[in-house]
C-alpha cells in the first residue's frame, strides 16, 4: 500500500524516538520517557510498518525482537585478535607487573583500572556505522557469527551517530536481578537453572532462536576500540570516553591512576563494594592508560604485556530468597 508523505514522515520520526528513548534507557541507564508513554510509540511504529513493510529500516528499534532461528552458528574469525589478560593473584604479583613494567618503559606510567565483568567477550564491527557483525571471542582468533542474537540486545547500538567503520570489544553480561528472575523462572517451569549470571549469558548468547536471547535481559559493558577508524585516540581512558560518545554502554566504575599503589586501594575498594553491584565482576583489569606505552610494551602469544587482571576470589554464590534457610 503507497504511504502519503505524512506517514513516511512519521514511521521516520517513531524510528528516531524510540532509538534515542531506547538509548537513553538502556545505555545511559537515564530514562526520557515512562513506559506508558514508550509502549504506546512502540506500538504505533509496529503498526505503520506492519502497513509499510517497505518503510521497516533494519535499525528501527522494531527489529530487536529477534526471530531469526538459525541452524547454527558461523565461524567468525578475528582479524585482529583478541587477546586474553594475564592474570595476577595477590599484591605482590600485582607489584611485580609494575616492576616489569617500569623495567620496559624506565618510568611509572599512568594505568586505568576497570572492572572484570563476568560476562562473555564480544567483538562488534560496524561499517558505514552500521552493526554488521557481532562475535564471540571463541580461541581470540576464531569465534561464533552471533550478530542475530546480538542485535536483539538493547544497549548495542545497530546504528552510530558517524557513518565510520569501527570494530570495538566488551563484555555480555546478565544483570544479577535477570539471573535470579530466570532461574526462579526455569524452576518454577521445571527446567535445570543456570550455575552463574556467566554461564545464564553465554546460554543465553547461544540460543539458534533470537526471540530467546531477546527475552533474556542481556546488557553490555565495551571496553576496547580495536579497529579506531577514524577515531584520533591515544590513550585507553579517552578510547573509554570516546566508546560511550559513539553510544556504546561504558561501564563507570574506570579510574586513572598515577602509581601501582593508587591501582592497589582501587582494588581493594572495589573487593568490598562488589556485592553491592547490580553484575558479577571476577576481578579488576590494569592498563598502562597510553597506547604508545602499550605499543613498546607488546604482547605475549596470549596477552598483552601492558595489561593485568587482578582476580578475586570467587564470590559466594548468587543465592535465591527460598535458598535462604531463615530458620537458622
Ligand atoms: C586488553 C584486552 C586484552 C583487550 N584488548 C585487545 O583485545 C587488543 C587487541 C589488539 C590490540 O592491538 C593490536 C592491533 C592490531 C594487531 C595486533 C594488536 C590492542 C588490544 C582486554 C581483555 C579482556 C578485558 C576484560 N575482560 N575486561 C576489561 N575491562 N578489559 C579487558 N581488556
Amino acid at each position: 500500500m503507497e504511504a502519503t508523505q505524512e506517514i513516511i514522515d512519521r514511521i521516520a520520526y517513531l524510528q528516531a524516538e524510540l532509538t534515542k528513548y531506547g538509548m537513553a534507557y538502556y545505555v545511559k541507564d537515564q530514562p526520557l520517557v515512562d513506559d506508558a508513554t514508550y509502549d504506546a510509540l512502540y506500538r504505533e511504529l509496529e503498526e505503520l510498518e506492519a502497513s509499510y513493510p517497505q518503510y521497516q529500516t533494519e535499525d528501527s528499534p522494531t527489529a530487536r525482537v529477534g526471530g531469526i532461528i538459525l541452524p547454527g552458528f558461523e565461524k567468525a574469525i578475528h582479524e585482529i585478535p583478541l587477546y586474553s589478560l594475564s592474570d595476577v593473584f595477590t599484591k605482590e604479583e600485582l607489584f611485580a607487573f609494575d616492576q616489569r613494567v617500569q623495567k620496559t618503559l624506565g618510568y611509572e606510567p599512568k594505568y586505568v583500572c576497570e572492572l572484570k565483568i563476568d560476562g562473555l567477550s564480544i567483538s562488534l564491527t560496524y561499517e558505514a556505522g552500521r552493526l554488521v557483525r557481532a562475535a564471540t571471542r571463541g580461541d581470540g582468533t576464531v569465534g561464533e557469527n552471533i550478530t542475530e542474537n546480538i542485535k536483539t540486545v538493547q544497549s548495542v547500538p545497530l546504528r552510530l551517530p558517524q557513518e565510520i567503520d569501527l570494530e570495538v570489544r566488551g563484555e555480555c553480561y546478565m544483570p544479577k536481578a535477570s539471573f535470579l528472575a530466570l532461574n526462579q523462572k526455569r524452576e518454577e517451569e521445571g527446567l535445570e537453572t543456570f550455575a552463574n549470571p556467566r554461564n545464564a549469558a553465554a546460554g543465553s548468547l547461544r540460543q539458534l532462536d533470537s526471540k530467546i536471547t531477546a527475552s533474556r535481559n542481556l546488557s553490555t559493558f565495551l571496553y576496547t576500540l580495536a579497529d579506531f577508524g577514524p577515531l584520533q585516540v591515544t590513550t585507553q581512558e579517552e578510547a573509554l570516553v570516546h566508546l560511550g560518545e559513539l553510544g556504546f554502554r561504558i561501564n563507570p566504575e574506570h579510574h586513572v591512576c598515577h602509581s601501582i599503589e593508587e591501582v592497589w586501594s582501587f582494588i581493594e575498594d572495589f573487593h568490598d563494594k562488589r556485592s553491592e553491584l547490580p553484575y558479577e565482576i571476577d576481578g579488576i583489569v590494569v592498563k598502562v592508560n597510553e597506547f604508545a606505552a602499550q605499543n613498546s610494551l607488546g604482547f605475549t602469544v596470549k596477552a598483552p604485556r601492558w595489561a593485568t587482571a587482578y582476580k578475586f576470589p570467587p564470590e559466594e554464590a548468587v543465592t535465591t530468597i527460598e535458598d535462604i534457610d531463615w530458620t537458622i
